[in-house]
């Protein structure tokens, strides 16, 4: 019997049923599976099992094994655990994030093009007049009570659209792609199209060539999102073909990037091309897009929640953004606001809201602390205990204290994991740092963020992400 998998091995871990395993605990959308696997922590500990239909999750969330798994032995766990829909095999349309081996490496060299300090240099001018329209937008809603995460998903969509898809006209609140890409984070594990592939992963492939064709009949949020992406890249390389000149978008960067390939051999596998296929870049530009979407929305949605709620922290905030004279912001200024900093990462410690992506695959078996890990076997991490673990962060772990990362302490960097940690953490991290905190900057020189009775609690919801469901608070103009 499959499910008794983790019970031969001494594993502790949460009683599976026949056929779906632990899944009906965590397909909802409305309870997302990451709390879920919070609280069972709290019940059987740093290391224990569960399962996904027959897929065999051991979940983690000791940091000295997590540091092993995603730093020291990354060599042992360099593929992230597959998807529920995603094929056996990496093929000429995987991308990045699902990606593996000397594939995975060169999209990742290849993709890094994106994110030097020259390219976000580059990127920070647009960002700011994107924050400026959002603010704009802000000022006109009438009542002044406003569900910020809605207005942070139209920014961040407007930043990756021009930085990522070169949509210089791209029209904040009137983007076709934010409906969409909604739609796509919005999906619940539990659909008949993720459930099936949970119980019968050996027909994944089969399942998945079939999709592809109902996909052309029916409107599947994310098949229309790369047919829109197709287009728009196959136009880029006829306009290039022509003569145009470079943009200097992310589409332009991936048709232009090359990468040596002697440096990039890794795994099992090789791969041996030096530029980025049609369909890659395709499939880099969706990785953005989707990526850059939705974690950096709710993560400042995340921050204004807080920053209603603790005045003084919003006092101290503003304080220091009031100190730089914001017309000639760059990025060493950016990189100088401190507190700000502070008050970003203290808000993803408490919401690690990406953490399900956080997951390793053991390619090598290996030995870590008395526990042998197997070819397969599938790591999920859980960040949210260990962002609460009072050994690591101290008695008042639970408390939002920001000036906890300016003190003085023994505790490893790589405790906050928000960002996942190794070789393969997020690529957009800079990014995402950069466009919070020129938001957050426009944001608080033009308004304070107050309380309503709506402001609280807020409701947590997601399936690939955790997010508020909404996050209201009152602008008030400042004088
Ligand atoms: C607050 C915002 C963000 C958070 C919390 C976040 C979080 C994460 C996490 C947890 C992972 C998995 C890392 C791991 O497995 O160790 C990840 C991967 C990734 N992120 Fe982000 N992310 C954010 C913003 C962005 C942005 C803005 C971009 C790009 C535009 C981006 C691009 C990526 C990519 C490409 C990967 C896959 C890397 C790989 O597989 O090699 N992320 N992110």
């Amino acid at each position: 019997n499959v499910n008794n998998h983790w019970k031969k091995k001494g594993i502790p871990g949460p009683q599976p049923e026949l056929f779906f395993g632990n899944m009906r605990d965590i397909w909802d959308y409305e309870k997302p599976r990451s709390i879920v696997v919070r609280d069972w922590t709290k019940k059987y500990g740093k290391m224990y099992g569960y399962y996904e239909g027959v897929r065999k999750f051991l979940v983690v969330s000791d940091f000295e094994i997590l540091n092993e798994i995603l730093v020291k032995k990354f060599d042992h766990f360099y593929a992230r655990a597959r998807f529920e829909l995603q094929k056996t095999e990496d093929g000429p349309k995987t991308h990045l994030v699902d990606s593996r081996g000397a594939h995975w490496k060169r999209l990742r060299a290849l993709g890094s093009h994106a994110f030097t300090n020259k390219a976000l240099k580059q990127i920070v001018p647009t960002v700011k007049r994107s924050a400026v329209l959002l603010v704009d937008g802000m000022e006109n809603v009438h009542s002044r009570e406003i569900n910020t995460l809605e207005f942070f998903q139209e920014y961040t969509l407007d930043v990756i659209s021009k930085v990522a898809l070169g949509m210089k006209d791209a029209k904040m609140f009137h983007n076709e792609y934010v409906q969409i890409c909604r739609d796509i984070f919005s999906r619940p594990l539990k659909h008949v199209i993720t459930v099936l592939p949970c119980i019968f992963p050996w027909a994944i492939d089969i399942w998945m060539a079939g999709l592809e064709s109902i996909g052309k009949f029916f409107k599947i949020p994310f098949l229309m999102l790369m047919e829109n992406l197709e287009k728009t890249v196959a136009e880029r390389k006829r306009q290039r073909e022509a003569g145009s000149p470079s943009t200097g978008d992310f589409i332009d960067m991936f048709l232009d990037a090359e990468v040596d390939v002697s440096e990039v051999q890794f795994g099992e596998n090789s791969d041996t091309a030096r530029k980025l296929s049609f369909d890659e870049v395709v499939g880099q530009c969706m990785v953005f897009l989707l990526a850059g979407f939705d974690t950096t929305s709710i993560s400042l949605s995340y921050v204004t929640h807080f920053l209603a709620n603790y005045p003084e922290v919003q006092d101290r905030l503003r304080e220091e953004i009031d100190s730089f004279s914001s017309e000639d912001m760059d990025i060493e200024q950016l990189g100088e606001m401190k507190y700000m900093e502070c008050v970003i990462k203290e808000t993803l410690r408490h919401y690690p809201l990406a953490n399900v992506v956080v997951t390793r695959e053991c390619t090598k078996s290996c030995e870590i602390q008395g526990y042998t890990f197997e070819v397969g076997d599938m790591v999920a991490t859980d960040t949210w205990s260990l962002h609460m673990d009072k050994e690591i962060w101290g008695e008042d772990a639970e408390e939002f204290r920001p000036e906890r990362w300016m003190e003085e302490s023994s505790r490893a960097r790589a405790a906050f994991q928000a960002f996942g940690e190794g070789p393969r953490m997020c690529m957009g991290m800079r990014l995402a740092y950069i466009e919070e905190k020129i938001a957050l900057i426009e944001l608080m020189k033009r308004f304070a963020i107050e309380k309503t009775i709506n402001t609280n609690p807020i409701k947590l919801v997601g399936s690939i992400t955790v997010g508020p469901e909404k996050v209201m608070v009152k602008l008030v103009k400042r004088k």
